[in-house]
């Protein structure tokens, strides 16, 4: 079998899909994104094209490491989510050429189901009572939500009141019957995340994410010291390489790799692999796609230390798309009470609706994320 063509589709709300072909007709789906720079990874996909046109697409290994090391540098958002779109593609190939999905081919079912989790409140968490409730009625039962707004370096005590506070109204309303992490979305200083941790700790998050910056990892383990509460993190880290600092410094509870980030099925499944023994768990971040999510599910399927998987039904970026909107069958992703069951189709389990993603394709906005400042101007973390 050869690759004969890669094929890129920036799609509303804010994604970027991609397609592989084969000379015997079989076509594989990824999904390389860095939400903000579709045009950067897309790019990027058209470079690294060349290293996949005209080879054999059940070399994942060889290609995997020609992507990562044939161009001398290596790693970061860009290079490792086209990567990973094209990783992802070429897993979905060799499932769907030998009729199984992908998990069968990393040694089958671990679990039988994974706790999925939804987004509440938006960029600035509000309504999350009553969009709790809501997502209560159709299962879930373990949310996640920004757990401040823009934070200063060093910032008064009435704005940690007003982050607690949001916190203190969901433990009241719902007690424990319901879990929710708190994404500090790397809005925090490492000074302030100290501060704000500690205050947090009686209303008892399932978990706290992204404490600080990834360029700031070294205050995990500090964080850790410090508190009872799960720390995760892993969105914004592209490599195992990244990863192995991170699990041997301790602090981290919870990764999170994306899998349309750090380097796909292949990258993600050495990283799970790598915080087992660690004793971490792995939570996938996807605030993205369906085929980013067929990615994640394909890993929790076969990781005994998968935990959590995010999902972007109803997630605040969605404006424009949803989820669901650009497969054949929702279907593929069953849900049963806040549970994904596991894929059947072969591949990474989705159909894609070509048609629709053609045309869509046509006019994808150039999604932007907000650009926050502080009120003296100062730009701050969004
Ligand atoms: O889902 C999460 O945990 C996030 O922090 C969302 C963030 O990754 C945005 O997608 C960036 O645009
Ligand atoms: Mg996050």
């Amino acid at each position: 079998m050869k690759i004969t063509r890669i094929t890129t589709y920036r799609l509303p709300p804010r994604w970027l899909f991609l397609k592989i072909e084969t000379d015997e007709g079989i076509a594989g789906w990824g999904e390389p994104v860095i939400e903000g720079r579709a045009r950067t990874v897309e790019a990027a996909v058209h470079e690294l094209a060349e290293y996949v046109i005209g080879q054999n697409p059940e070399r994942i290994n060889d290609l995997w490491q020609t992507l990562y090391r044939g161009g001398f540098y290596r790693g970061g958002p860009i290079l490792m989510s086209a990567i990973s779109g094209i990783d992802q593609a070429l897993w979905d190939i060799k499932g769907k050429a030998l009729g199984v999905p992908v998990y069968q081919l990393l040694g089958g079912l671990v679990r039988d189901k994974i706790k999925a989790y939804s987004w509440v409140g938006g960029d600035r968490p509000a309504d999350v009572i009553a969009g709790i409730k809501t997502l209560r009625e159709i299962g879930f039962d373990t949310f996640k939500l920004n757990g401040c707004e823009e934070l200063g370096i060093i910032e008064n005590s009435r704005q940690i009141d007003a982050a607690v506070a949001t916190v203190a109204h969901i433990r009241e309303a719902f007690g424990n019957g319901i879990e929710f992490g708190l994404d500090f979305h790397g809005r925090v200083s490492a000074p302030m995340a100290r501060v704000l941790i500690k205050e947090l700790e009686p209303h008892r998050p399932l978990f706290i994410e992204e404490p600080v910056l990834a360029e700031q990892a070294e205050y995990y383990a500090r964080l850790a010291a410090q508190t009872h509460l799960p720390i995760a993190a892993g969105e914004r880290m592209f490599s195992r390489f990244e990863f192995k600092r991170v699990l041997a410094e301790g602090g981290l509870a919870i990764v999170q790799p994306d899998l349309s980030h750090a380097g796909g099925i292949t990258e993600c499944y050495k990283i799970a692999a790598m915080a087992e023994a660690y004793d971490v768990a792995i939570a996938p971040h996807c605030p993205l796609g369906p085929i980013a999510l067929a990615s994640c599910l394909q890993l929790d399927f076969v990781a005994r230390n998968a935990v959590l998987q995010e999902q972007s039904m109803g997630i605040h970026y969605n404006k424009g798309a949803e989820l669901l909107d650009y497969i054949l069958n929702p279907e593929d992703f069953k849900m049963e009470g806040g549970y994904f069951k596991p894929p059947v189709k072969p591949g990474l389990g989705v159909e894609i609706n070509e048609a629709l993603v053609i045309e869509r394709s046509k006019n994808a906005p150039d999604w932007r994320n907000p650009l926050w400042r502080y009120p003296d101007g100062a730009v701050a973390e969004w």
